[in-house]
């Protein structure tokens, strides 16, 4: 992106804030034109010092002329902060809404921890930009410019030296922006490869700890938090050059400005009051030129982070153009069916040519072995993933032809790796169906087996259940996700079963849970376990892309080789493992 374009960026950002953006630096400027007011008064009462005495008056014009500056600049800079604030409520407000919405790939393709510091991090810059560099640029801009004309009115002699000293400082800090707007993408990088390395390392926090992996983790990620620093410090060095060398040129020219002026005031060539206005001018020429500059510097920075969060907020997102219009469900038609559904990951084809039909209130368990592309088929019910060729139809209706909406508020889904928030036991429950009442919950609770443990808790469905759910165990999670799952009432449960062994109680509760579960709704699961394959009404083993087996457990155990393979497989395995074969052998 080039500087212009970067710009124009940038300014689009203020669009809709403009209006208070302008008046909050008019006044900051008219807080910097009043400052401005204050050697001139200076200078007439210097001036006027030989002729009569100070008024009080005099005094009181000057020390009001503070309080008015004072409190006008307070007003401009709060507004400009409030304008910053809300500049980046909206660009965050966007990229939150996109960011929830991306396709599945586009989450595979890039780090959360990167996202999630582009939203923080880099909106961040864009604040300062805004809310600083604005006023830094127009406040010091048009402060130094009529400092400048104020200075060449006065003694244009004098004004010549300050110019020629500041324009050698010009050189130098032209020449240096372009490494200053690269560090500056290098540190918000760093920031961000740092974040992601956080987030993958605290996201599995267990596994660390199990593997005593702290050190290298604390190794890798502080080595990206040194790059951010190197390229920090670059972007200081830059800085540390430029910022001297403008308050050299101005403090050099102070020097010059003294000598030649002390002497054309004893030459009767000016006034001893103008030399001390001038020099007072000189010195305000300061603050308005570092203003510049670290403006300058900023806007460099801010496109970098603009440039990151532009690449965010251009990501796929989901497309959901089909109208809310509820279809209607086709009476006797399977809830789910697969018709000839090809689909792969890339060049990997997963699916090819998959068909199968789930009857409404039928437990159907979907077998095969790891990897045979059992949860794609769940991601492509979800419609997480568009098939490559073939249809999904659900309740008979074309997934294509119902909005995204419509389609998941039919189906639910309790993936294996159980999601469950920070937060209450309560707000988990309801966090699909958030109407849902109290007589709701209970039946769910009830349905699930929690209702017990619920009643045991301090704090009831109030109690926090820590992050990810860290203060259930994973059987207690299982439940409450299938809880959360079936208060939607749902027409289809799609279930990833546990494949780690769970204790018996836990066992028996989820296979309770599971039949009260299928009277409600159809049940397609992903099953892990013998029992629950036995108990499923129907079995579908997927092998190759294809169905390669289905029917009832005692057909399959003489028509399928492949399901007998996994079944003789999984009871080997639980024999090993010494728990009992029949009820925990897995055949997924
Ligand atoms: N997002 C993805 N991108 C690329 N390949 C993927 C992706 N998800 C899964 N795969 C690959 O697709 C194949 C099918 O994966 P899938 O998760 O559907 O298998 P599965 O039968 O559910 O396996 P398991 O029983 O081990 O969970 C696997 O070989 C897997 O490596």
């Amino acid at each position: 992106m080039s500087d212009r374009a970067g710009f124009r960026d940038l300014l689009r950002l203020t669009a809709g804030h403009r209006r208070v953006l302008t008046l909050a630096i008019v006044l900051t400027v008219a807080a910097s034109g009043l400052g401005m007011l204050q050697p001139l008064l200076v200078r007439h009462g210097i001036d006027s010092v030989g002729t009569r005495p100070l008024s009080w008056w005099f005094i009181a014009g000057i020390a009001g002329l503070f309080l008015v500056q004072a409190a006008v600049d307070g007003l401009g800079l709060f507004m400009l902060e409030r304008s910053g604030e809300r500049v980046v409520l909206s660009v965050r407000k966007r990229l939150i809404a996109r960011l929830l919405r991306l396709r599945m790939p586009a989450y595979e393709d890039h780090r959360l921890g990167d996202l999630i510091s582009r939203l923080s991090v880099d909106t961040t810059v864009l604040r300062d930009v805004v809310s600083t560099a604005s006023v830094q640029l127009v406040a010091g801009g048009l402060t130094g410019l009529g400092t400048a004309v104020l200075m060449l009115l006065l003694d244009p002699v004098l004004f010549g030296l300050v110019a020629a000293t500041v324009s050698v400082a010009a050189v130098v800090v032209a020449a240096l922006l372009g490494r200053l707007r690269e560090a500056g993408e290098r540190t918000q990088r760093g920031v961000g490869e740092m974040a992601a390395d956080l987030e993958r390392a605290l996201g599995a926090i267990r596994m660390v700890r199990a593997n005593r992996a702290e050190p290298r983790e604390e190794r890798r990620i502080g080595e990206r938090a040194e790059s951010a620093f190197a390229a920090g410090v670059q972007a200081a060095k830059l800085t540390s050059v430029m910022t001297p060398a403008v308050e050299l040129a101005i403090r050099g020219s102070l020097l010059l400005v003294l000598l030649i002026g002390g002497a054309r005031v004893a030459a009767n060539a000016t006034s001893l009051g103008e030399l001390v206005a001038f020099l007072l001018y000189a010195t305000y020429l300061v603050v308005p030129l570092i203003s510049l500059l670290q403006g300058i510097g900023l806007v460099q920075r801010g496109m970098g982070a603009l440039q990151r969060v532009h690449e965010a907020s251009l990501l796929p997102v989901e497309s959901d153009t089909v109208p809310r219009s509820p279809i209607l469900p086709v009476r006797s038609a399977p809830v789910l069916e697969f018709r000839e559904v090809r689909f792969s990951y890339g060049k990997r084809t997963v699916l090819d040519g998959v068909s199968f039909r789930v009857e409404p209130r039928t437990s159907v368990a979907l077998v095969g072995k790891s990897g045979a592309g059992k949860s794609t088929v769940f991601s492509l019910a979800e419609r997480f993933y568009q098939p490559f060729s073939g249809t999904v139809l659900l309740n008979g209706a074309d997934l294509n032809g119902m909005s995204l909406s419509d389609c998941r508020s039919r189906l639910a889904l309790v993936d294996q790796n159980v999601p469950i928030l920070h937060g209450t036991l309560r707000e988990n429950l309801l966090y699909a169906a958030p109407d849902a009442d109290a007589e709701d919950l209970a039946r769910v609770l009830e349905t699930v087996n929690l209702a017990g443990l619920v009643a045991g808790l301090p704090d009831g469905l109030d109690t926090q259940v820590g992050e990810r759910g860290n203060m259930l165990s994973g059987g207690e999670r299982q439940r409450v996700a299938i809880a959360r799952a079936l208060l939607t009432r749902p027409d289809l449960l799609l279930l990833d079963e546990p494949s780690a062994h769970l204790d018996q109680i836990n066992e028996f509760a989820l296979t309770m849970a599971l039949e009260r579960a299928g009277r409600e709704c159809a049940l397609l699961i992903i099953a892990h376990r013998l029992a629950t394959v036995r108990r499923a009404g129907r079995i579908l083993v997927l092998d190759e892309g294809r169905i390669a087996g289905d029917g009832t457990h005692d057909e399959l155990t003489v028509s399928c080789p492949l399901y007998r393979r996994l079944v003789e497989n999984q009871l080997s395995e639980d024999r090993s493992t010494g728990s009992r074969p029949a009820e925990a052998a897995s055949a997924g």
